[in-house]
């Protein structure tokens, strides 16, 4: 059981995932600028086995550091995978706010007491908080035209399919309170790549947790490259384009119920 520590946000114990596959180089300086910016916070790496030597390089820096901790699994399995494994290893211990963030330096550390805090007895009231490229102040830099598109129109396509007002739905940088996790059945989740982010935030909302968005600036990686590619796409055009559809079916089952009321 780790230690309740109170970090400079709202919540209690906090714990961030990273889940990594090929970033050697990206770890160390990410963790460096994330315990300087929560100190108290706690951190778990979950690496599927990275041919690059990323684990060795997680467990080297949780030799020196007791707030780091490392979940090692055999082979990539994707980015909804190793979370699940992230947040089961989260809830069998004592966090009350559960994050997840890239390893890539995409999502500044620095934001993350601005986002904890609003989730704490003093924030908003949030269940989650979505760090979002797509409201007032928020924005990317240097990411490539064809990503850029690419999310907007998957924000585009999701907010329209499933009848949500979120704007960044897909955005992989976002804090949890404990009870989101507890609630949402991880274990019947599917989704693989990306669109677990989708699938998550979409989950929290029908099961009426409040949902927020907090501006973030989002930098494209320096080192290494995404693991986007086309199955990721397919998974997630398949998947949301399910879901809309078993929504409406429901929408025009509820209507044709009330009609005959
Ligand atoms: N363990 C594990 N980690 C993975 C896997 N696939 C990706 N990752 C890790 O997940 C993080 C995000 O992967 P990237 O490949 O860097 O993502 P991106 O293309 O920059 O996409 C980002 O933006 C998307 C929204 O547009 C987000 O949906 C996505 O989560 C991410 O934040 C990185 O730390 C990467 O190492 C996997 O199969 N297994």
């Amino acid at each position: 059981m780790s230690t309740r520590r109170t970090p400079d946000g709202g919540a209690d114990a906090v714990l961030v995932v990273i889940p990594t596959y090929n970033e050697r180089d990206n770890l160390e300086p990410i963790v460096r600028r994330l315990f300087a910016a929560v100190p108290a916070a706690n951190v778990l790496v979950v690496d599927d086995g990275s041919p690059d030597g990323t684990g060795e390089v997680a467990d080297r820096l949780a030799a020196d550091d007791e707030r780091l901790h490392v979940l090692h699994r055999t082979e990539k399995a994707g980015l909804g995978a190793a979370y699940v494994a992230g947040f089961d290893w989260a809830l069998a211990r004592d966090y009350d706010a559960i994050i997840e963030m890239d390893a890539d330096g995409s999502h500044s550390p620095e934001d993350l007491p601005r986002l904890i805090g609003m989730i704490g007895p003093d924030g908003t009231g949030a269940d989650v908080v979505l760090g979002s490229r797509y409201v007032t102040g928020g924005r990317t830099v240097n990411w490539p035209w064809y990503r850029a598109l690419l999310s907007r129109g998957a924000n585009t396509y999701s907010k329209l399919a499933l009848g949500v007002s979120i704007n960044d739905i897909t955005s992989g940088f976002r804090v949890y309170r404990r009870e989101v996790l507890e609630t949402v059945r991880l274990h019947d989740v599917a989704s693989q790549g990306y669109c677990f982010q989708v699938d998550l935030a979409w989950r929290a909302v029908e099961a009426g947790f409040v949902v927020v968005e907090a501006p973030i600036t989002f930098v494209e990686r320096e080192i290494g490259n995404s693991k986007m590619d086309a199955e990721v796409v397919r998974e997630a055009l398949v998947r949301v384009t399910k879901w809309g559809l078993r929504r409406r079916g429901h929408q025009a089952t509820e209507a044709l119920r009330s009609l005959r009321r």
